[in-house]
């Protein structure tokens, strides 16, 4: 009887909310009193089981409401949860978490691939394409396929009225004849029997979806007929004579069979979209829990009772080998369920049931012995599923409390409230971060080489470069390892936190904001990426921990300074002591390091130097640690020509690393830093200095700051031929002026001549002002200088180069309509033709002054605001004045413009000096 009335209320609950307007509509315990002539309280009995069945949504308004789920969800495009506390939420919170795919457990860990895989496949244009799970038995196929169907109709790629059509192929393979005619139909009096035309499956799914699971169990007819409408979208009923008819069919396939059999081989060929899922056992421990927890809640809605159950249960259960996989963790759950309910059957109104070791059906026992993977772990924790509970909630609150991810952030907030904002609290907190990435990075809780983390690997490198690049910093070693390992354990240790929690941390962070912009900004490009390449949420969680690492491993580049690189073999030999160091000398990246598999010989380590050289401008030199002997020759591995020393120090250790590093600190000479410690340390050490091809070497400096030698270093570059090959770098003036320094810069270049603001008296080396060289005030010592490689029309042409590049950038800045580059080159043509028509040749510093000055007149008569008033001098050499106005012609014809009699006076007295 009661069950019939909660059947009646039911239909009557679905009635109403399929003719009301949802948002709108009103239904409550008392809708039903009425009709179904019971209490009230009765009423609200039967559907807050419904609620428990998940059949119905409960909205804990004033009086409560109740809304069919199905119902809603179809409304919604989208899943929602069986409670909540507003109509909003319902039809808001709901709307926002779209993604279907995010109830699945394992989405963002070993199902991330597969689900951006049915994603593509669902999007493609027409029917979506045609995909093929594969997996062992019980691995989820036909599950996700549901979901994937789900999430057709959510993206509203299928209608919701579509059909989503199961059918198990094993189950007719010993009568492909019958399965062919299930799957396509067939006429009259195509084979004994058929006595009247019937339609197949592919006709029912039209418009929806037919998943065909152990497709390869398809003969020979339904194959061609299968591959009829995979190559024409057409189906032919059997017994047909006609030509097929169309239908639109989204079509899954699934198989446990591998690939590599006959028929699957010409099958993939037309289902370009294999899914591979993995066995259970090569899910993570994470997962396995989580789905372990599903199915105890699960079990529990079904009973109706709260389970009970201890961490040494759970780590039992999810420890086992199971060979049909999710299938069997989920019947073994149940088994175990009921072994307990049967003890405690006598108790039948007891509210809970817990759950024993002794629970577990016997197979979990009898898998002792080789291999076994039962673990009694001494955890008696107790966790509670409540029938009542969401999955969501059930994992969140779990997980949080492992999840060192939140742990972090709960010292941080401890932190910030104990500390403020100071030096102090950025220290601890910066201590926080760098021990959360050590857990994990070294931890093992994910595994390496997973194909996600390397994806995302890649994609940090990429930016990590660019940022290098733009912004002249550079991040120690093992940035780039670190983000990918944040971001991809990010996505499944994600939790809500509390608002409380959220305004402290987005305090910290605006505070951060101000503090440290620049790493601020550098937060926001990677956040960009995490959100747009890789389609990850990010919070503030992530923007704090973004701000706080990345400012424990920016390192300002100086250029001049050695660099030191560990190798070693070990899961983390080389970075412990790197860490270590680095933190002696003051959390400051002095020496990098690279961890290496023990089983990496000297040729991969050569490769993994060879990028670091790459990646690093390093002129001064470079010092490898190592951790053998016999890594002594490891710069014989080297991929590249290298035109600095390399140092290289055996039998690494925290001490000979620590005495490296302070040395580097102090500017100390590379082949000094190398002899103390062998001295000192009784270790191997030696130097290798580029013996041949050494390059030719522009040094440039000023005695206000390295800055100023950058711009100047980069004037030259931007002006020097490639095929000149001469490096040109900035030193630090006072660094230069040590005998050591220009000493391990001769054994490394050809020093050609120094070009910068002073004199740094430097023997042997000439010195050229660069006001006088960019004026040709000083071509005779500059063709000196470079005579072993130019020629003096070469060094002529170099010198106009670089005043061309140094007046651009005033050029630029006085001109806002007009290119520059091109007003240069009109200007250079005017200038030219004067010299010869005049024979006057032009000093720099006059043709300096007149692209500035003509550029900004051609801005203005084109604006047509000249200069009107000049005083003509009645004693101007009239040929000149003449060859001026046919030497500037030209530039009146290019820009349609007319130089004025006042403007062109202005120009004599500039050529001639009188300015
Ligand atoms: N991620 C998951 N979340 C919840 N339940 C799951 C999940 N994966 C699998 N299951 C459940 O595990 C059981 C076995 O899964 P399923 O039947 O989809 O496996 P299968 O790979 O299709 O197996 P077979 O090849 O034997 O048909 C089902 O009851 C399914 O609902």
């Amino acid at each position: 009887m009661s069950l019939e009335i909660k059947k009646r209320i039911y239909s009557k609950l679905q009635e109403l909310c399929q003719n009301s307007k949802l948002v709108t509509t009103n239904i409550t315990a008392d809708s039903f009193t009425q009709e179904f002539d019971i209490a009230r309280n009765t009423a609200s009995h039967y559907l807050n089981q419904l609620v428990k069945e998940g059949k119905v949504v409960k909205v804990n308004t004033r009086p409560v409401r109740f809304y069919d789920k199905k119902t809603v969800e179809t409304y919604l495009g989208a899943s929602c949860n069986f409670e909540y506390n507003g109509v909003a939420d319902l039809f808001t919170t709901s709307k926002v978490n779209k993604d279907i795919f995010d109830q699945v457990i394992g989405a963002h860990e070993s199902l991330f691939i597969q689900i951006k895989q049915l994603k593509a496949a669902a999007r493609y244009p027409g029917n979506g394409l045609p995909i093929l799970l594969t997996g062992p038995t019980g691995s989820g196929k036909s599950y996700l396929a549901k979901v994937y169907y789900d999430y057709n109709v959510a993206m509203k790629y299928l209608k919701p009225e579509s059909k989503f059509v199961h059918l198990n192929c094993a189950e007719y393979a010993d009568n492909p004849e019958l399965l062919a005619s299930l799957l396509f139909g067939y006429k009259s009096g195509a084979f004994t029997g058929a006595t009247e035309n019937k339609t197949g499956l592919f006709d029912e799914a039209d418009n929806g979806m037919l998943f065909l699971d152990e497709v390869h169990r398809l003969g020979a007819k339904g194959q061609e007929k299968l591959f009829e409408y995979l190559d024409n979208g057409t189906i032919s009923p059997l017994g047909s004579t006609k030509n097929g008819h169309k239908v639109n069919v989204r079509l899954v396939f699934a198989t446990t069979e591998d690939i590599g059999s006959t028929f699957l081989q010409t099958f993939i060929r037309r289902v370009p979209v294999q899914v591979k899922i993995p066995s259970l056992n090569l899910r993570t421990p994470f997962e396995r829990e989580s789905l372990a927890k599903l199915f105890f809640l699960r079990q529990a809605k079904q009973i109706n009772k709260k389970i009970v159950l201890t961490n040494q249960v759970l780590a039992a259960i999810t420890g086992q080998r199971y060979e049909s996989n999710v299938g069997q963790l989920k019947n073994d759950i149940t088994l175990t369920v009921a072994n307990a309910l049967g003890k405690t059957m006598r108790d039948n109104y007891d509210q809970q049931i817990t759950i024993y070791v002794s629970d577990l059906p016997n197979h979990v026992w009898q898998n002792g012995g080789e291999g076994q993977r039962i673990r009694l772990t001494g955890d008696r924790t107790t966790i509670t599923i409540s029938e009542n509970m969401e999955i969501k909630q059930l994992l969140t609150d779990e997980t949080s409390l492992n999840n060192p991810i939140m742990q972090a952030f709960k010292r941080i907030i401890k932190l910030f409230q104990t500390y403020g904002m100071c030096e102090t609290f950025v220290e601890n907190a910066t201590t926080v971060i760098t021990t959360l990435c050590d857990e994990l990075v070294y931890s093992k809780m994910i595994t390496r080489g997973e194909v996600p983390l390397k994806l995302f690997q890649r994609l940090f490198q990429v930016k990590i470069n660019n940022i290098e690049a733009d912004d002249d910093v550079e991040f120690s070693g093992n940035t780039v390892i670190v983000l990918a390992y944040f971001s991809y354990y990010r996505q499944f240790a994600y939790w809500v936190l509390d608002s409380k929690s959220h305004e402290v941390l987005t305090t910290i962070s605006n505070r951060l904001v101000t503090s440290s912009p620049k790493i601020s900004g550098f937060t926001n490009e990677i956040l960009e990426l995490i959100q747009d390449s890789l389609n990850l949420k990010n919070d503030v969680v992530d923007r704090l921990f973004l701000q706080l690492y990345l400012n424990s491993v920016v390192k300002v580049v100086h250029p001049n300074q050695i660099r030191c690189i560990i190798l070693a073999h070990g899961y983390s030999t080389a970075s412990s002591i790197a860490t270590v160091v680095n933190k002696m000398l003051g959390n400051r990246s002095i020496v990098d390091f690279v961890d290496m598999p023990l089983t990496n010989g000297p040729e991969e380590i050569g490769q993994e130097v060879t990028n670091y050289i790459n990646r690093n401008a390093i002129s001064t030199g470079l010092i490898l640690m190592v951790d053998m002997g016999s890594l002594n020759d490891i710069y014989r591995y080297l991929h590249t020509s290298i035109d600095f020393p390399i140092g290289v120090i055996s039998n690494v250790s925290t001490q000979s690393a620590l005495m490296v590093g302070e040395r580097i600190l102090k500017h100390d000479e590379l082949q000094n830093i190398v002899n103390d410690v062998q001295k000192k340390i009784r270790i191997d050490g030696k130097i290798i200095y580029p013996e041949k091809n050494k390059k030719n070497l522009v040094i440039t400096c000023c005695n206000t700051g390295i800055g100023t030698a950058r711009q100047i270093k980069n004037l030259l570059d931007n002006s020097i031929p490639e095929k000149l090959n001469i490096v040109v770098n900035a030193y630090d003036y006072a660094l230069l002026q040590s005998s050591e320094q220009i000493k391990t810069l001769a054994h490394t270049f050809n020093i050609l001549t120094i070009v910068g603001t002073v004199d740094p008296q430097i023997d042997d080396v000439s010195f050229i002002p660069l006001e006088k060289l960019i004026l040709g005030e000083d071509t005779q010592r500059f063709a000196e200088a470079l005579a072993p490689i130019a020629t003096t029309e070469e060094v002529q042409k170099l010198i106009d180069t670089i005043l061309h590049n140094f007046t651009i950038e005033r050029v630029i800045n006085s001109l806002t309509i007009l290119d520059a580059h091109a007003v240069m080159k009109s200007i250079d043509v005017a200038l030219n033709r004067y010299s010869e028509v005049s024979g006057k040749q032009l000093n720099n510093r006059t043709r300096m002054a007149l692209y500035v000055h003509v550029s900004c007149l051609i801005e203005r008569l084109i604006r047509n605001e000249p200069i009107t008033t000049y005083d003509w001098e009645p004693n101007y050499d009239t040929k000149l004045v003449d060859d001026l106005k046919q030497a500037f012609s030209v530039i009146e014809a290019q820009y349609s413009v007319q130089i004025p009699k006042a403007e062109l006076g202005y120009i004599y007295d500039i050529v001639h000096g009188n300015l």
